[in-house]
């Protein structure tokens, strides 16, 4: 299918989502995790447009587009949960434009799904609430709702029972997502989790507990994609206000408290590791 670009009426971020802490409490008999996490949200990610069309599709482009399927893709399971959900009769086409690497732990096809639930909840004129969208989104995957919500957020459960914080004091404080480029899956990481529960996620304060915290998943991680460990160390150089992996890797994180900063530790670990990809943005 040939886009007019000129025509795509509405457009949505994907946000890009980290977990200032992961921590794995138990394994379940249906195969997932009981995690207890803190989700937050950078300012830029993929891009999602929308025009009008007789049925829902959907095309692709950007620097990670390769090997996306435009046929078999979290945008369209979101759109027809959606358009079923609401008996929209409607079409659209949906353009994706992927900027964050695919099977990277920082959301990527959770962040588009929940654009698009957001996005043609306006465009369709459903008039869901957020809340709604994101209870709507569960069987997509864990960590949809938390995109839907798109803010700082506690999850517990499968990541699904969602508790908002509100401002935090990183609120406005700059992220550097570093990713060593080796697409990791989620489904084997927690795979190679040891069983041992390292404790609760502890604390009132969601930021101080996650300063505190750890990623559970790094060390599984690890044994899949060594290079996250080189990643840490760099960025520890960069001395952050805090750096970790985000979800089930390979994507680190620092957290600076300006963008001069972030963009300092931007120059320094990609000449240090210049085959790395990188991306700066602001912590919703
Ligand atoms: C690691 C995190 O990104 C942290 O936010 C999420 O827990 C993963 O969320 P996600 O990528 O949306 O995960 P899904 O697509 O629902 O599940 C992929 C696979 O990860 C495993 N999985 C996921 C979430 C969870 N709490 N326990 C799990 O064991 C399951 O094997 C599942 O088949
Ligand atoms: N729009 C999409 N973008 C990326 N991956 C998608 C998309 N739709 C389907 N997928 C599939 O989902 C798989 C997981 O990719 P994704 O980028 O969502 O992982 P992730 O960043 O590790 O997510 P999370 O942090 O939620 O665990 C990929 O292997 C890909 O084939």
């Amino acid at each position: 299918m040939v886009t007019d670009f000129e025509t795509l009426r509405d457009s949505e971020i994907a946000c890009a989502k980290i977990n200032l802490a992961l921590h794995v409490r138990r394994r379940r008999p249906d195969g997932f995790h009981d995690i207890e996490t803190v989700f937050a949200f950078l300012d830029c990610g993929d891009i999602l447009s929308v025009a009008e069309a007789d049925s829902i599709s959907l095309s692709i482009n950007g620097l990670f587009s390769d090997g996306l399927s435009d046929s078999n893709n979290l945008v369209l399971d979101a759109a027809h949960l959606l358009a079923d959900h609401a008996n929209v009769a409607a079409g659209a086409h949906m353009h994706l434009e992927k900027r964050l690497p695919v099977a990277s732990g920082i959301g990527g096809g959770s962040a588009d799904a929940a654009a698009t639930l957001r996005l043609l909840n306006r465009f369709w004129d459903v008039g869901l609430s957020l809340k709604a969208l994101a209870s709507l989104s569960e069987p997509l995957g864990a960590d949809i709702p938390a995109c839907v919500m798109s803010q700082t957020c506690r999850g517990e459960g499968i990541g699904q029972n969602l508790s908002p914080i509100g401002k935090v004091m990183l609120n406005g404080h700059y992220v550097l997502l570093a990713n060593p480029l080796i697409p990791i899956s989620t489904a084997d990481v927690f795979r190679a989790w040891d069983g041992v529960d390292r404790g609760a996620l502890a604390g009132e304060d969601a930021i101080e507990a996650s300063i505190a915290g750890r990623n559970d998943l790094q060390k599984p991680a690890e044994t899949i994609a060594p290079a996250i460990g080189d990643v840490l160390i760099r960025l520890d150089e960069t001395t952050p206000v805090l750096a970790r992996m985000s979800g089930s890797g390979a994507t680190c994180f620092g957290i600076y408290e300006t963008r001069e900063l972030a963009i300092a530790a931007q120059a320094q670990i990609t000449k240090e590791l210049p085959k790395i990809w990188t991306m700066v943005g602001e912590l919703k």
